[in-house]
């Protein structure tokens, strides 16, 4: 299922192997993504600058996008510890109180996946991000008290894939919230080219632009067919990647030229000739491609919505014209408004 997807945005284990060297570990390593970039780079100035712990910061873009990266470039930047958990690891308010009380003083705690905090986690956070303390039950029955803990100023940073999912209370106690936008072409060549470089992959600019326009606006895809090419290009064209070897490692992997594969295309298809263009709603939808709907929202969607193929309106989802056209298809018998 999606897992295999040559272009899966979500991490594979090779990916968290190679990742390791190729990503960036500073601001200026961190390409595109600039309005995200510039604030970033003022707000921790000014923060080392008063000698105060960075604003708290909520992260939130499709995966694969630099939500990881981003939080580590920030610690990296502020020169301080990053303490790494997720949502669904932490289990009781009192990990998270071991946590925190664990914190230097302007550390970063990241909190990956942050909207699956359980709600008693939640309300311990609160406090713990607007004054620095924390209120946790010592002991049980009728001798069970609660006393106060202060923490050290700290920095919270959150990651999500969609803003939606976070509760109010929750996202509302944020200073900085930061949108990943999916990358230009542009800017994956120059991340293709600057990882080609790091891992002495010999590629031309073209090979590299080829890579960058299927890379579904996402680093980590751009990284991972980088890596697929240099096996083809080592076996068929003597290691070095151009324009042609990276065409024909993409035609062997299937992955057509805007970057989409099989599931892709399935879900276009199944709009159209099934749902009649659409709209359908969501749970129809991921039923017919025998998908999860959070795959379908998270993970599928995102980039076809954002390329134009793909609308959401408020009666579900519907196939543009491009994507008619994308499938070879004349765009016949279209509610018009929709557009
Ligand atoms: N701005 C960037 N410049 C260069 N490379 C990047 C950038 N952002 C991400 N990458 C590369 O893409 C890879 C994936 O990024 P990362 O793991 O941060 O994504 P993520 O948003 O945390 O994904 P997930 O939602 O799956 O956790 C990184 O290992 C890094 O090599
Ligand atoms: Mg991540």
């Amino acid at each position: 299922m999606t897992d295999d997807r040559i272009i899966a945005p979500a991490a594979t284990r090779e990916d968290d192997l190679a990742e390791a060297s190729i990503r960036p570990r500073v601001l200026d390593e961190y390409l595109g993504q600039q309005p995200v970039r510039e604030q970033m780079k003022i707000y921790i100035e000014a923060a080392k600058g008063r000698g105060e712990a960075l604003d708290h910061v909520l992260i939130f873009g499709p995966p694969g996008l630099g939500k990881t990266t981003l939080s580590h470039v920030i610690a990296n930047e502020l020169g301080v510890n990053l303490r790494v958990t997720s949502g669904p690891v932490i289990e009781k308010a009192g990990d998270l109180a071991a946590l925190l009380t664990n914190l230097q003083p302007h550390d970063v705690l990241f909190v990956d996946e942050i909207h699956r905090l359980s709600p008693v986690v939640e309300e311990v956070l609160y406090p713990a991000m607007e004054d620095f303390q924390i209120d946790i039950m010592i002991g049980e029955g009728p001798a069970a008290r609660s006393i106060k803990l202060d923490l050290p100023p700290f920095t919270l940073i959150g990651a999500t894939t969609r803003a939606g999912l976070l509760t109010a209370p929750l996202r509302d106690r944020f200073g900085i919230v930061q949108r990943l936008q999916f990358y230009s072409a542009e800017e994956l060549t120059r991340i293709v080219r600057r990882s080609a470089q790091i891992l002495g992959i010999e590629c031309e600019p073209d090979g590299a632009s080829e890579i960058a326009r299927r890379s579904r606006g996402t680093p980590r895809i751009a990284n991972r067919l980088l890596r697929r090419v240099r096996d083809f290009a080592q076996v068929r064209a003597g290691g070095r990647i151009d324009r042609a070897t990276a065409d024909g490692a993409m035609a062997m992997l299937k992955v057509d030229p805007e970057g989409f594969d099989e599931l892709d295309r399935r879900l276009l298809s199944t709009i159209i000739e099934s749902f009649n263009g659409g709209p359908v709603g969501v749970e129809s939808l991921a039923a017919a491609l025998s998908e999860e709907r959070g795959t379908l929202e998270d993970v599928i969607e995102p980039f076809l919505i954002q390329q134009g193929y793909l609308v959401r309106t408020a009666r579900g989802r519907a196939a543009t014209p491009k994507a008619y056209r994308h499938m070879g298809l004349e765009p016949v018998g279209r509610d018009a408004s929709l557009f």
